[in-house]
């Protein structure tokens, strides 16, 4: 059994701990998470989940096999630097922020690690996570296979090209919120149209399971399994002409393209201030 450290606690790492945890892949003992401050936290992770919590970064990290890189991008220079002292070689060192690519992350810790960037997404808190990662070239084959063991007990991995993370993040890292914010305007319309709340949660979760299934089983495509659904002069070509008028399908598409522009541009921050601290040291 590995032990896993977590440097951040917050809604990812808690979707990635609940998820393995609840798969039975790691004892909840063997799980140290580390945050900055925030002691209310650490309680509620340690009471919920069994996992051991600490605000110094030197008791979670001790004898870690595997740690979480889990704070905000804007907050990783300073995590895994003050972190640095604890990280050593033989440890397999896993990155789940936005934007932050290998080589800043390399730069960082300036030790020879193991790491791997993954972008998973919350879904994985009940194992349906969609996860894709990347790993620098100090990776051995056995590290490798844990991180995906890791990810597969909270849904799939797919092993990518490092310069795909960015749009992987627009897309499926962001892209449970996107579905969420469907739902927020399903249920509105519900409750404008008289259907009691239970009833329409009901409907609109099933409605979107059977969807999802439909894609996963159906080998027709998305377009075809609308068409479907879309009987002439019926009710949904009724509603999709709204749709249509209103450029939904466009605004989704700048939605995932701005996703990922920003995904970038939270990296080339992190990368600026890395930078602005190497030359600060030299002189
Ligand atoms: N949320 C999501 O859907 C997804 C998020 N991600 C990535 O996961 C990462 C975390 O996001 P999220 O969980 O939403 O963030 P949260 O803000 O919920 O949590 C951040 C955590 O980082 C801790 N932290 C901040 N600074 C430090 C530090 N110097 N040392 C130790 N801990 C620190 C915070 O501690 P404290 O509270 O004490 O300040 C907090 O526990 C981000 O990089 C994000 O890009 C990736 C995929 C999906
Ligand atoms: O919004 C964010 O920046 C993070 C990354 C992917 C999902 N949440």
């Amino acid at each position: 059994m590995k032990n896993i450290a977590y440097i951040g606690i917050g809604s990812m790492a808690e979707a990635i701990i609940s998820g393995i945890i609840a798969r039975g892949g790691v004892n909840p003992t063997q799980i140290r998470v580390a945050n900055k401050s925030n002691q209310e936290r650490l309680a509620y992770v340690q009471q919920q989940y069994g996992v051991h919590g600490y605000t110094s970064l030197e008791a979670a990290l001790t004898n870690a096999d595997v740690v979480f890189l889990a704070v905000k991008p804007k907050d990783v220079l300073a995590a895994l630097s003050a972190a640095r002292p604890y990280l050593t070689e033989n440890m397999l060192l896993i990155s789940v922020a936005a934007g932050v690519n290998l080589a800043n992350l390399e730069n960082i810790i300036d030790k020879k690690m193991a790491i791997v960037r993954a972008m998973p997404n919350t879904s994985a808190a009940v194992g349906l996570s969609a996860t894709a990662l990347s790993a620098n070239s100090l990776i051995g084959t056995g590290q490798l296979q844990l991180a995906i063991d890791l990810f597969s007990s909270i849904g799939t991995v797919s092993v990518v090209e490092e310069n795909k993370l960015n749009a992987v993040t627009g897309l499926s890292g962001s892209g449970p919120a996107y579905i969420y914010y469907v739902v927020e305007a399903m249920e509105k319309s519900a409750q404008e149209l008289g259907l009691d709340s239970d009833t329409a949660k009901q409907l609109i979760i099933q409605t979107i399971q059977g969807a999802a299934e439909m894609l996963n089983q159906s080998p027709k495509t998305p377009a075809t399994l609308r068409k479907e659904v879309t009987s002439p002069g019926g009710t949904t070509e009724a509603g999709l002409k709204v749709l249509d008028d209103y450029q939904v399908k466009s605004a989704f598409i700048s939605c995932i393209e701005e996703a990922t522009k920003q995904a970038k541009r939270m990296g080339d921050e992190i990368s600026k201030d890395i930078n602005k601290e190497i030359s600060s040291l030299n002189f």
